[in-house]
């Protein structure tokens, strides 16, 4: 088994890119969030912003019709687009070309929705960020898992690893078995959990920061949040994985201090994306 890569700082400031003064939006990336489903409209908002205060340009959520009042309310900064379906995702048409789409929070897994799923990957060849449902949603249908792009960005936690790969019996197992998926789809997986690894074909790279405080509902949704504008920033693939899954839990760090274990939530994680950029010194 090849020795895992650690990200930490140095590694970090060789793909991090600060800012140029002569920037606009329109040079920073659009990025389509695409997600939610009645009751789960929150895993959108917390995506939505993170992807914002990652620092893309333009992002358009897509979303079942129920939520189109609250995501608006809650991030008057992003751009919404509704299914005609009222409750869960059916039939996903969007109007402009993202830099880089972000796919399953929220989303559930009706059979509607995993048509439109499918749907958008005959149809779009855009850098993409794959999480829960619509990782989900490939364990079941394993054939599509043909249809993703190279350098796709899966973001599964054990369980849903366990759903895509089978039961392993060792640590050892289900580091070949994700090694063998990424390899054969030309796949980055991030492998969420304490720590987070990421698999590129035959490289593992360990994360350095994050914590406990993490334990809490969304912030897997905020991690593709900023994954999804890292990408849509034009970083590659691999730099917006590391980057990401390194600035996320670096948010809970700076953090801790503060609040505390059991009082961070997921918008916290986000509260803090600043100092957690500002915390590379560039
Ligand atoms: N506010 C919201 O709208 C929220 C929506 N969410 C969405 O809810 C849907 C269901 O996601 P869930 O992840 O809750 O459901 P899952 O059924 O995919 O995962 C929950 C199961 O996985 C296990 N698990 C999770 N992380 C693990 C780890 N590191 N090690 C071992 N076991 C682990 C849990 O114990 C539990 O049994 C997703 O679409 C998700 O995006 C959640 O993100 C929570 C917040
Ligand atoms: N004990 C922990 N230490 C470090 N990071 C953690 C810990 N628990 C959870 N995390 C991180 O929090 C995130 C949880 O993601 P996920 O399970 O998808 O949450 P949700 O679906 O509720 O948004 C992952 O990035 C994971 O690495
Ligand atoms: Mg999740």
């Amino acid at each position: 088994m090849n020795i895992p890569i650690p990200i930490d700082c140095t590694e970090i400031l060789k793909r991090y890119r600060p800012i140029l003064s002569n920037s606009h939006k329109g040079m920073l990336g659009h990025a389509l969030l695409i997600g939610g489903s009645y009751g789960k409209i929150g895993a959108m908002v917390l995506a939505s912003k993170a992807c914002l205060k990652t620092g893309c340009g333009l992002v358009t959520t897509f979303i079942p019709s129920c939520g189109y009042e609250t995501l608006q309310t809650a991030v008057p900064e992003v751009m919404v687009q509704t299914d005609i379906n009222e409750k869960h995702i059916s039939r996903c048409e969007f109007n402009f070309a993202p830099q880089a789409i972000g796919i399953g929070p929220g989303m559930g897994q009706d059979l509607g929705t995993q048509k439109a799923f499918h749907e958008i990957l005959k149809k779009h060849f855009t850098p993409l960020v794959i999480d829960a449902d619509a990782i989900n949603i490939l364990a079941k249908n394993k054939k599509w898992i043909e249809l993703l792009p190279s350098k796709t960005i899966l973001t599964p936690h054990q369980k849903e690893l366990e759903r895509l790969i089978g039961k392993w019996n060792s640590e050892t197992e289900k580091m070949e078995k994700t090694m063998v998926l990424s390899k054969q789809y030309e796949l980055i997986i991030v492998m969420k959990g304490s720590p987070t690894l990421v698999i590129d074909g035959e490289k593992i790279y360990e994360n350095t920061t994050g914590n406990a405080a993490l334990a809490t509902a969304g912030s897997g949704d905020v991690l593709t949040g900023m994954i999804t504008s890292l990408l849509a920033q034009s970083y590659e693939p691999i730099d917006a994985a590391l980057l990401g899954v390194y600035l996320h839990g670096l948010t809970a760090d700076i953090a801790l201090p503060v609040t505390g274990y059991q009082s961070f939530i997921a918008s916290d994680c986000i509260a803090y994306i600043g100092k957690a950029y500002l915390s590379l010194g560039k």
